[in-house]
């Protein structure tokens, strides 16, 4: 066959398959034309006025309007995949099922059983399929086809094969700033771990660039198919490390037809709240450690800083006396029946209580309790210092309390020197990422802010018109966090679990009791400088929920070359790193420079034009947090010239994501800066897919790894 002619046959079946692929579209068009309808249709049933219409309206243009998002989300590249079946059945595969005008299935979704086939039929055991082939589209566009013959024995003498294998040619693509569904080429052990049943956790496991986020994500997407009403109605949490991860990852569920899944960064996953940033690593490994669980529970009990600390009240004959010895006694009383927000309607009772039991004048006997209770309860200055002792507390009020009270009563718990580093992180007023879950510790030790916009009435009743002053003055003084009650989900999908803290575990465990999970990690990544403290807090969290593990082993990232040196720095990051085999050979070895510190930024930015020059899609300066803002200044004007394609990150930044070209700037001083230097520099090196650069001014990573 000469060359003319395969591309003459190419052409051929790429226009026959467009034909297809045109006739899909056109049944689309129809199905979002009549989802349009459907919408008009509800609305103007609404106007029908009868509370029916309106409900019945809402549920139409819910599930229409949906249906709409998904199809236009699904939209590019619907049909991926087509496999010729031995007995002459020609199956077309796609993001979502689309049927035709007589409600025959005329593309299967890639997560229904009858395209199981399409990812895990292999030469060695076919299944039943003759050839299986992706369509490689561009919007409506098929631009190519790639065949694999998996049964060439029965396969008919006419049968075309094209191309060299879809997988291949998908991992030499240039990338740019967002994740890309898979869904056409996905690998066989990669399909198990997506399709494995909902029980219990599911881990997923393997070294960098092996599919696991991009797998996780499917197996999201394909959990939904399985079970809408479960995990449509209980709900779907994806967790990932960063802001900037989730953006890099965003896309893919909604091509894959899903638009209902809730992503978080860690530093979002309490309602209302949102944190982007790192603490320096010891404020983070302080913040991060089980030790914080025992101190958050005393900080919460704690009176809050200006609270008052005695009370007087002059009653006929008597001076009634509550000294902060008393104030104290009522105080763990009340604490000792549950949440500090769900004493707040006792805590007027137990002071009155305590006062009454003082009374001693003959005046004051005769008029009893009742009385006693009456006047004491509706005297502005008993109001006012009940609200000053115990108000309704939001969470964040005392985590802002935390440096004031972290001497006192986190003494023992914490060394001088994350007793410095917490102080200077609670300095700068506003969360971190690792201050999150602390706040959500918070909030389940403090309870929910009591909710006085009810009716009063069944509260005691002495007490009304205590309720009624401090309504007025909290509602703008105090707002709520969402309620801890709406924290749960069906299922928890944990992205770079290996870099979990204990409380960040904590944290989810609370949103994933009644969960089915999908915990996905490296170890050999991990940025928690202490493993075992984090196992133990998963084990807790997962609270003896059965566990199926799942390998990965392809990294479909890197170039050998450059995961050739990466795996050199995982051996001295942690001890049996699970290394990845990369499968494709580029030629280009990774360059090392290492120059004087007047020359780094010169260096830098030629090594950074020179890959800009040679890649077509996204490159990366990585550099350590400390030379972060430095570098900021000194590449501002590269970074702008080329936005969009290059970006300045630290190194954990850089976590799940991926660009053409990395140039490392003192890889040094990433090892250095903290216990888990190493493990950082090996998740830096392996974020490349083509080519890798590195400047310093030392060399000592290169010198240890020889
Ligand atoms: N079956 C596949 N077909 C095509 N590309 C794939 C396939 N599996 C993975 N990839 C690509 O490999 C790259 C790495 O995938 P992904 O980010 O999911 O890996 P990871 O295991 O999560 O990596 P890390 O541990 O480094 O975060 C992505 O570009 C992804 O699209």
């Amino acid at each position: 066959m000469t060359t003319h002619s395969a591309e003459h046959i190419a052409q051929q079946e790429v226009a026959a398959e467009q034909a297809y692929v045109d006739n899909v579209y056109e049944r689309l068009e129809a199905s979002g034309q009549m989802a349009q309808a459907l919408v008009a249709e509800g609305y103007a049933r609404g106007h029908i006025g009868h509370e029916g219409g309106l409900v019945e309206r809402d549920a139409m243009v819910f599930q229409a309007s949906k249906r709409i998002a998904a199809l236009n989300a699904a939209h590019d590249g619907l049909v991926f995949g087509r496999l010729n079946l031995l007995d002459g059945e020609s199956r077309y595969i796609g993001r979502i099922g689309v049927r035709d005008e007589n409600r025959d299935v005329i593309v299967v979704d890639w997560r229904a059983p009858a395209a199981a086939v399409f990812y895990q039929a292999t030469a060695q055991d076919p299944a039943g399929v003759i050839r299986r082939r992706v369509l490689r589209c561009s919007g409506e566009k098929v631009i190519g086809v790639e065949d694999d013959l998996l049964d060439a024995e029965n396969a008919a003498d006419d049968l075309v094969i094209v191309g060299e294998g879809a997988l291949l040619a998908s991992l030499s693509r240039a990338r740019d700033s967002s994740m890309h569904s898979v869904v056409a080429t996905i690998q066989k052990e990669q399909d198990e771990a997506i399709r494995a049943p909902s029980r219990g956790a599911t881990t997923i496991g393997g070294g960098p660039g092996t599919g696991k986020t991009v797998v996780a994500l499917h197996r999201a997407a394909y959990l939904l198919y399985t079970d809408r009403r479960r995990f449509e109605s209980g709900g779907v949490l994806v967790v990932g490390p960063s802001s900037v991860f989730m953006n890099y990852i965003e896309r893919v569920l909604p091509s894959l037809g899903e638009t209902s899944v809730t992503l978080r960064s860690l530093g979002e996953v309490v309602d209302g709240l949102r944190a982007d940033r790192h603490d320096e690593p010891v404020a983070a490994a302080a913040k991060g450690s089980s030790r914080m669980t025992a101190f958050i529970g005393r900080a919460a009990a704690a009176p809050l800083p200006g609270a008052p600390t005695e009370f007087r009240f002059f009653y006929k004959d008597d001076v009634l006396r509550l000294e902060a010895s008393d104030l104290d006694r009522i105080r763990r009383h009340l604490l000792s029946g549950g949440k500090r927000n769900r004493a707040y309607d006792k805590a007027p009772a137990a002071l009155v209580d305590a006062l009454w039991r003082q009374v001693a004048g003959e005046r004051a006997l005769e008029k009893g309790e009742a009385e006693f209770v009456e006047i004491v309860t509706t005297d502005d200055r008993f109001v006012s210092f009940v609200e000053d002792w115990w108000p309704p507390v939001d969470p964040i009020e005392v985590w802002r309390t935390l440096p004031d009270v972290i001497d006192s009563l986190g003494r023992g718990a914490f060394s001088a020197e994350e007793l410095k580093a917490l102080k200077a992180s609670w300095a700068i007023g506003e969360p971190s990422i690792e201050d999150i879950p602390l706040i959500d510790e918070l909030r389940y030790v403090i309870g929910e802010i009591p909710d006085t916009n009810d009716n009063d009435d069944d509260g005691p009743k002495q007490l009304m018109s205590f309720e009624r002053q401090e309504r007025e003055a909290r509602d703008d003084r105090y707002r709520a966090t969402r309620s801890i009650e709406d924290d749960g989900f069906a299922h928890v999908l944990v992205d770079e679990a290996q870099d979990l803290s204990p409380m960040q575990w904590r944290m989810l465990g609370r949103r994933g009791r009644h969960a089915s999970w999908t915990i996905v990690g490296d170890q050999a990544q991990s940025s928690w400088p202490h493993p075992r403290e984090s196992e133990a807090a998963r084990k807790a969290a997962l609270e003896g929920k059965p566990e199926h593990a799942f390998r990965l082993s392809t990294n479909y990232r890197n170039s050998a070359e450059i995961y050739d040196l990466a795996a050199k720095v995982a051996v001295i990051g942690v001890k049996d790193p699970d290394l990845a085999d990369a499968v494709r050979r580029t030629g280009d070895l990774p360059q090392h420079h290492v120059v004087s510190a007047s020359e780094l930024t010169a260096q830098l930015r030629t090594s950074i034009g020179d890959i800009l020059e040679r890649v077509e899609g996204t490159v990366a300066v990585v550099a350590s947090r400390a030379d972060l803002e430095r570098l900021e200044g000194e590449l501002a004007d590269l970074i702008e010239e080329n936005s969009g394609r290059l970006r300045l990150l630290d190194g954990l930044d850089t976590k799940g994501l991926e660009f053409d070209g990395v140039v490392v700037a003192e890889p040094d001083a990433i090892t250095d800066e903290s216990t888990a230097g190493w493990r950082t520099l090996y998740v830096v090196l392996t974020r490349a897919t083509q080519l890798l650069t590195t400047v310093g001014t030392t060399d000592r990573w290169r010198e240890r790894i020889v």
